[in-house]
């Protein structure tokens, strides 16, 4: 098992190993105060893991209800988090008392929301179950739902008080839905590691996975430790996402996150390639693996729609928009331009 220890404004640890689920109740009762757990999950998740939790949180001595919503990012709205607040209130949740946030990241952005909320603040648990929430969005403190004009609207930053990846539990996950997970990845080995890159294109998708899971928890932790609050570096982790997100709201959400990244960095990095402003081995490299794992590298959706979207986008600030483009293989950087700039981006990255 790793242990990675996360700096910020809550210190806490990300455990990474296989079983953990099984130890949810014993890893986080020295943490959490009261003994009643409210298990905040979707429904393809609970049938699959519920039980198994419940059971770790019973014998640790917690009280457990749940919370179960329709799987998808359709649901990560403020209809369901207003639902799950009013759950919390009518099973009598205290401040003591902690969510677990069992699921992908669609779980674990509202969870962590409606903790962050509820009485101003109680503790939460991340129990992340796909690839992509085990690299990436149950560590950082970034809690949200999605408004129909933009992705992640309405949120805080609110760290969690732990972090469990249960590796076994990438077993159940559709070829999609890891595929997605892997899109992340990828933007990891883009943004920060050569390392990872190469790794990645020399071996089989699932080799030495919790090497994966703890390289890109690593690159994230150092990130946040620098700025938590997403006013300068951080944003680098934002690669492929102001297109990605654009396409996200276009699509009216039915897509999966990591497939709108994977056409988000692929739009960039085309785009910074045709304008030599990085070498071509950025945009081979990166095709190469988009590719393998089985993503998608393009839109259907026009330039004026996604530039529509993007005036959604969190590094928008008045008509400037900081944009991350790679300048290396493994190096992304941080471009403070305006939407002039990024639909040049988009003419020049989609594919004719
Ligand atoms: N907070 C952050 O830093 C951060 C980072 C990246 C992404 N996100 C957010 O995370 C969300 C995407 O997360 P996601 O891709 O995990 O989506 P998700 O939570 O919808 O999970 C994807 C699908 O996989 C299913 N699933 C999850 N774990 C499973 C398992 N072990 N076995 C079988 N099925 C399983 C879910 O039920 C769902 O249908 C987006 O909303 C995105 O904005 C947040
Ligand atoms: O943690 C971060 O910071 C990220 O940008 C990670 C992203 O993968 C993630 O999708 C995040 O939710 C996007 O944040 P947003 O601020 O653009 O909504
Ligand atoms: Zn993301």
């Amino acid at each position: 098992m790793e242990t990675i220890s996360v700096h910020a404004s809550r210190d806490y640890e990300v455990r990474i190993g296989s079983g953990l689920l099984t130890r949810t109740g014993e890893l986080s009762a020295p943490l959490i105060k009261g003994r009643h757990a409210m298990i905040v999950s979707d429904s393809n998740v609970w049938p699959l893991y519920g039980a198994m939790v419940q059971a770790s949180l019973e014998d640790a001595g917690f009280q457990v209800d749940h919370f179960v919503f329709p799987a998808g990012e359709q649901s990560k709205n403020t209809d369901t988090l207003v639902r799950l607040l009013t759950c919390l209130a009518q099973m009598g949740m205290t401040r003591s008392d902690a969510v677990f946030a069992l699921g992908g990241g669609v779980t674990g952005d509202m969870a962590g929301l409606a903790a962050s909320l509820y009485l101003r603040g109680i503790p939460c648990v991340q129990l992340p179950t796909s690839l992509l929430s085990v690299v990436d969005s149950s560590v950082g403190g970034k809690t949200a739902v999605d408004l129909p004009e933009g992705k992640n609207l309405v949120g805080t930053f609110t760290q969690p008080h732990l972090v469990l990846c249960d590796t076994n539990v990438l077993a159940t996950l559709s070829p999609q839905v890891e595929a997605e997970g892997w899109a992340e990845i990828i933007k990891y080995g883009m943004i920060r590691s050569q390392e990872l890159i190469n790794f990645l294109l020399e071996n089989t998708p699932g080799t030495d996975i919790e090497w994966v899971i703890a390289h890109c928890v690593s690159i994230k932790r150092d990130v946040v430790a620098q700025d938590e609050q997403d006013n300068a570096v951080r944003q680098v982790l934002n690669f492929g996402h102001t297109i990605g997100h654009a396409i996200e709201r276009c699509s009216g959400y039915s897509l999966y996150h990591g497939e709108g990244v994977a056409m988000g960095m692929a739009i960039m990095t085309r785009a910074c390639v045709r304008q030599k402003k990085c070498p071509p081995a950025c945009w081979t490299v990166l095709e190469t693996l988009l590719d393998k794992y089985h993503l998608p590298k393009t839109t259907d959706k026009s330039v004026d729609e996604l530039l529509e979207a993007a005036h959604a986008d969190k590094k928008r600030r008045g008509d400037a928009i900081t944009l991350i483009q790679p300048q290396v293989l493994g190096r992304c950087g941080l471009y403070p331009t305006n939407y002039d700039e990024l639909r040049r981006v988009l003419e020049l990255g989609m594919p004719l």
